[in-house]
Formats: structure tokens, C-alpha cells, sequence
């Protein structure tokens, strides 16, 4: 039997972008439908077989696991909705950026076991990050069977670092994104035809990201390798490297998104 399959009912409250490329990795994986139930406001199921609601089902055993993929705008919207379905025995998630552990456990006090979870998109490809935090209890084991299937797992005892990981790993897509296209637009700028920058751009980050992972050697040691001593790399390196300019670059762009993370903490509060 799947991993998967033994998990019980599995209720997700919101299913936007990043819960719905969730549950089609897991479904992927080999969770069954059946026990999935989706609460969405269009109604619309996300994939077949999976039970999809408009509210909050009542009257119902309370689900193994809920997991809360609404905008953490929404949180005040179905807190009190989700509070009244969970049970002594539920695991709730939370994928909401921000709103920390302790709003979650006063808000849903009857659950069993509460963690903020931080994914990012390429989870749809099991190629993800789940950055992980809270007091699973018995239930650890069932919070990493559930997200081992979409990537890199990773507890975060901190929950002071929990917003930086999640500018890094769950924003992070945004900004590699960005990269790609200015890789692109600066080949274009330079002459190449722009259709032809952009696929040059996505394979090479594809590539180098693969190689990246697949490799004991570190990524300053890989960039070495590409920089033939006199040749032409080097010089470019020398421009990204020079007053650290793009690690400066990136240590802003991180700060930033945290910044904002802790804003939507106490907004959520
Ligand atoms: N998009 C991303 O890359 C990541 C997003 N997150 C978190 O995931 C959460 C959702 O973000 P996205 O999927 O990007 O947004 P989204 O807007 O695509 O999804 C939110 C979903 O919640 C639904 N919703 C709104 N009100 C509702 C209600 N009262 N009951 C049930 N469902 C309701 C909306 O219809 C929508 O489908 C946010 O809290 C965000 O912080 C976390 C990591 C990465
Ligand atoms: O932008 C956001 O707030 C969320 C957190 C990580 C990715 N998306």
C-alpha cells in the first residue's frame, strides 16, 4: 500500500496555486482521491474523484489532516469555520506565509498537532522545497510522509528563521524566474535573437541547477570548473563578484520578503 493511502481524510481549506500543485503531486504520487476533500468557493474540483465543497461540511468525523492553503488575508474569513471541524485528532497544516505557530494553536486549540508548512511551486514536479515547523508530536511521521513526495524536506527548529527560509525556498522561484529573464534580456540586448536568449537561458539554469544537485562539489568549485583560467568566464564572474555586487543584490531581495513576512505575522496576529 502507498504511504499516502494511509494518511485518513485529508481536508484542504483553499486549493489556489500552491495547495492545487500540492495535491496533483500527491495524487501523482499515489494518494487516492477518495479521502481528499477540497472547500473552495467556485465549487470546481481540482482534479477527479476529489470531493469538492463550497463551505465547511458539518456534522462530519473530524479530518486526520486539514490543511490551510487560503491567503493568510483570508485566515479571519474561515477561522472560525475550520476551528469548529477540527478534532482532537486532526494534524492542521498551515501553508499561509506569516502567520506564526502560536496565532494558529489559539486559533485551532482543539487540533492534535499544528505546523506551518512553506512549499514552493516546483513541489508540482516533486522537484520542491517543504520548509517545516511546529510540534507534530505522533505526528511527525505523518506531516513527512505527506510532504516527502513533493521534494526537499526541511524542519526549521527556529521559528524566528522560518520567514527567511520562506523568502528563500518559497519566494525563491520568483526570483530564479527573474534571473532567467534577465539572462535572456541581456542576451537579446546584446544581439541574440530573443526567443532563442530565453530557450539558451532555461536549459543552461536547468542544466546548471541539475548539475548543482547531482554534485558533491560545491557551486563556487562548479563555476570554477567553467572558468578557464585566461578565458572568457572569469571576466563575467568578475563583474558579479565585484563588491559582491550580486550576493549584495540578493541579500536585499531576501531581506525584503522577509520584512513583508513579518508584516503579514502581526496582520495575522
Ligand atoms: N504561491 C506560492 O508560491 C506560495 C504560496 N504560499 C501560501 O499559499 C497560500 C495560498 O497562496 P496561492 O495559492 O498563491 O493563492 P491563490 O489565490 O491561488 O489560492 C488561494 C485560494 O483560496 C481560495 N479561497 C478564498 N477564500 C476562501 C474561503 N473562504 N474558503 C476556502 N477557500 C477560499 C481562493 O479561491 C483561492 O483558490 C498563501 O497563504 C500563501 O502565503 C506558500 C508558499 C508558496
Ligand atoms: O509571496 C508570498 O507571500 C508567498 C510566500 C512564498 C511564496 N509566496
Amino acid at each position: 500500500m502507498n504511504e499516502l493511502s494511509g494518511l485518513g481524510a485529508i481536508w484542504l481549506v483553499g486549493c489556489g496555486n500552491m495547495a492545487g500543485a500540492m495535491l496533483r503531486r500527491w495524487l501523482e504520487a499515489g494518494l487516492p482521491p477518495e479521502p481528499v476533500t477540497v472547500i473552495r468557493p467556485s465549487g470546481v474540483a481540482p482534479a477527479p474523484g476529489v470531493r469538492t465543497l463550497t463551505a465547511m461540511p458539518q456534522g462530519e468525523t473530524p479530518p486526520r489532516v486539514l490543511m490551510l492553503g487560503v491567503k493568510p488575508q483570508k485566515l479571519g474569513d474561515v477561522a472560525d469555520a475550520v476551528a469548529n471541524v477540527v478534532g482532537p485528532d486532526t494534524l492542521l497544516i498551515s501553508i499561509l506565509a506569516g502567520t506564526e505557530l502560536a496565532t494558529l494553536k489559539q486559533r485551532f486549540s482543539k487540533a492534535r498537532a499544528v505546523v506551518r508548512a512553506m512549499p514552493n511551486t516546483p513541489v508540482a514536479m516533486g522537484r520542491g522545497v517543504v520548509a517545516l515547523h511546529g510540534d507534530a508530536g505522533a505526528r511527525r511521521g505523518d506531516v513527512e510522509t505527506l510532504m516527502r513526495p513533493l521534494g526537499l524536506v526541511e524542519w526549521i527548529a527556529d521559528e524566528a528563521q522560518f520567514g527567511l527560509a520562506t523568502a528563500l525556498a518559497g519566494s525563491g522561484p520568483a526570483f530564479l524566474f527573474r534571473f532567467i529573464d534577465a539572462m535572456a534580456s541581456a542576451g537579446a540586448a546584446l544581439g541574440l535573437p530573443a526567443q532563442q536568449a530565453l530557450r539558451l537561458a532555461v536549459a543552461t539554469v536547468d542544466g546548471a541547477a541539475g548539475l548543482a544537485a547531482g554534485s558533491d562539489e560545491t557551486p563556487a568549485t562548479l563555476a570554477d570548473r567553467v572558468a578557464s583560467s585566461g578565458g572568457m568566464t572569469r571576466k563575467g564572474l568578475d563583474v558579479l563578484d565585484e563588491g559582491r555586487a550580486l550576493e549584495t543584490l540578493l541579500v536585499h531581495t531576501l531581506e525584503a520578503a522577509e520584512r513583508r513576512g513579518r508584516e503579514m505575522a502581526a496582520e495575522t496576529r
